[in-house]
């Protein structure tokens, strides 16, 4: 089983262990002196592959240490499968004098390991120490990229900033129990990809994710919405009808708006909540439902409380956990991203003439205050890739400036709008004859052509 090790010094208190490196023994020679020069590591020793292969299963490692030494070739292919299959971590080598020439080991070290040292170490003790140190804040970083990523992939969920990264964090915290959520935030700053968010990363992920807009129907039929009703229940209840709540069974229910909740249903909720049952309308059989809520609002719900438009203890009953989405414009970095994301969903797999934002586009992007958040920045893009004239989406296509003597194209696209017209001028003044067409312009009809391509103007027919 593997070991760990925290270095003492005799006297003094235990150095605060801050990062773990695994140690893979695989030499006949005694544990290497480095490892009593590793402070402030914890050191996981394992003394076989399959030791290391627990360990590393347990938890997860940025830098890992291989003392290696004489190996036969299956001890060999074992050591490439354990650093080709696990996790991405940063192996280091420590290779016993005699074996650096070994081939077969050398060219595994070149493949596949970050650094290696040869042994014994003496005074190369202290660059050991520093290479762990930087392997591991590599380790760290990826760490960090992959999670955005899998956010990327999994959730949609595009941002980097620290202000989004905390967001991603309490998603995680939050989605590993099973108490109410409300989640706060300006309109369109993601509340309900949050809210999916979570679900997909807890144990209901198998489960349905069901949402409901509270302000979006009147009183009446909200009601009906929820709850569900039995036929007959009222006039036009043809049929039995399952609500949204009883829909949420063994899943999530997602109340946007909770705080256009009328006041008469904030109760039928609070006992939902605290008795996780329900009574379809119209009908006298208790069903019992298990649904996680989350619910989401723009409003500051406890200015509501104290003026008396919602129910004090509805909102402690709905705000056991939260989260506080920050406005796009609190994102630093990330509407740029959000942006090329967006301009790479709408355009990708599409013949499209546009081929991303000139400089001054997102400097605009970056000084508006966008009061829509990130459905205001993708209703932009989308208009700007159908709309502009341009190969790069301008401030003006984006409608961040507006046109006239304010906005000063910059030199490119000056030039490629002249160029267009002039084109499409000489193309009109020629009756669509490409080489009349050249030679008024004093071009090549392969030049003309390239140009029209560049510019997507339609040749002759
Ligand atoms: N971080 C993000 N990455 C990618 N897309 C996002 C992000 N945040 C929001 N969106 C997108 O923006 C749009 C609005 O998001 P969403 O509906 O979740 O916002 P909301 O806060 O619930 O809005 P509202 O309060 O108006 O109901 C959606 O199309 C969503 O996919």
């Amino acid at each position: 089983m593997a070991t760990i090790l925290n270095k003492q010094h005799r006297g003094a208190p235990a150095p605060e262990a801050t990062r773990t490196v695994l140690y893979l023994h695989l030499s006949s020679q005694p544990e290497t002196e480095a490892l009593a020069g590793l402070e402030n590591w914890r050191v996981v020793r394992t003394h076989s592959i399959t030791e290391a292969c627990s360990a590393l299963n347990q938890e997860p490692f940025q830098v890992a240490l291989a003392h290696i030494g004489e190996l036969s070739d299956e001890q060999r292919g074992d050591l490439e499968r354990l650093v080709e299959n696990a996790p991405p971590l940063n192996w280091i080598a420590l290779i016993d004098a005699g074996h650096v020439k070994d081939g077969a080991t050398s060219a595994l070290i070149y493949d596949y390991f970050f650094d290696y040292y040869t042994l014994p170490l003496k005074d190369k003790a202290p660059y050991l120490c520093a290479t762990l140190g930087h392997a591991w804040g590599l380790g760290k970083l990826r760490e960090q990229e992959d999670e955005l990523r899998r956010y990327r992939e999994e959730c949609q969920m595009v941002g980097a900033s620290p202000a989004i990264r905390l967001v991603f964090s309490q998603i995680r915290k939050v989605a590993g129990v099973d108490a109410t959520v409300l989640i706060t935030g300006g309109s369109g700053t993601g509340k309900e990809l949050i809210a999916r968010a979570i679900h997909q990363r807890s144990h209901r992920r198998k489960g349905p994710f069901v949402a409901l807009n509270c302000g979006a129907l009147p009183e009446n039929l909200i009601q009906a919405e929820l709850f569900g009703h039995e036929k007959g229940a009222f006039t036009g209840a043809h049929c039995r009808k399952i609500g949204r709540i009883e829909a949420a069974g063994g899943g999530t229910l997602f109340l946007d708006e909770i705080g256009d909740l009328p006041l008469s249903l904030q109760v039928n909720l609070l006992r939902f909540l605290q008795e996780e049952t329900i009574e379809r309308l119209g009908g006298h059989e208790t069903l019992y439902i298990d649904a996680r809520v989350i619910a989401a609002t723009h409003r500051d719900l406890e200015e509501e409380v104290k003026e008396g438009g919602f129910r004090e203890d509805l909102y402690y009953r709905l705000n056991v956990l939260s989260i506080e989405v920050p406005d796009l414009k609190e994102r630093e970095g990330d509407i740029e991203l959000l942006a090329n994301f967006f301009f790479r969903k709408f355009t990708e797999g599409r013949h499209h003439k546009v081929r991303g934002f000139s400089r001054r586009a997102i400097a605009a992007m970056n000084g508006h205050d966008w009061p829509g958040n990130v459905r205001e920045l993708i209703n932009r893009v989308r208009k700007a890739i159908v709309m502009s004239d341009n190969r790069l989406i301008t401030a003006v296509d984006l409608g961040l400036e507006c046109g006239g003597e304010q906005a000063v194209p910059t030199l490119e696209e000056a030039r490629n709008q002249a160029e267009r017209q002039v084109i499409r001028r000489s193309l009109r003044k020629a009756g669509n004859n490409v080489s009349a067409a050249a030679k008024l312009l004093g071009v090549s009809r392969v030049t003309l052509y390239r140009l029209m391509e560049k510019h997507r103007l339609p040749g002759p027919k």
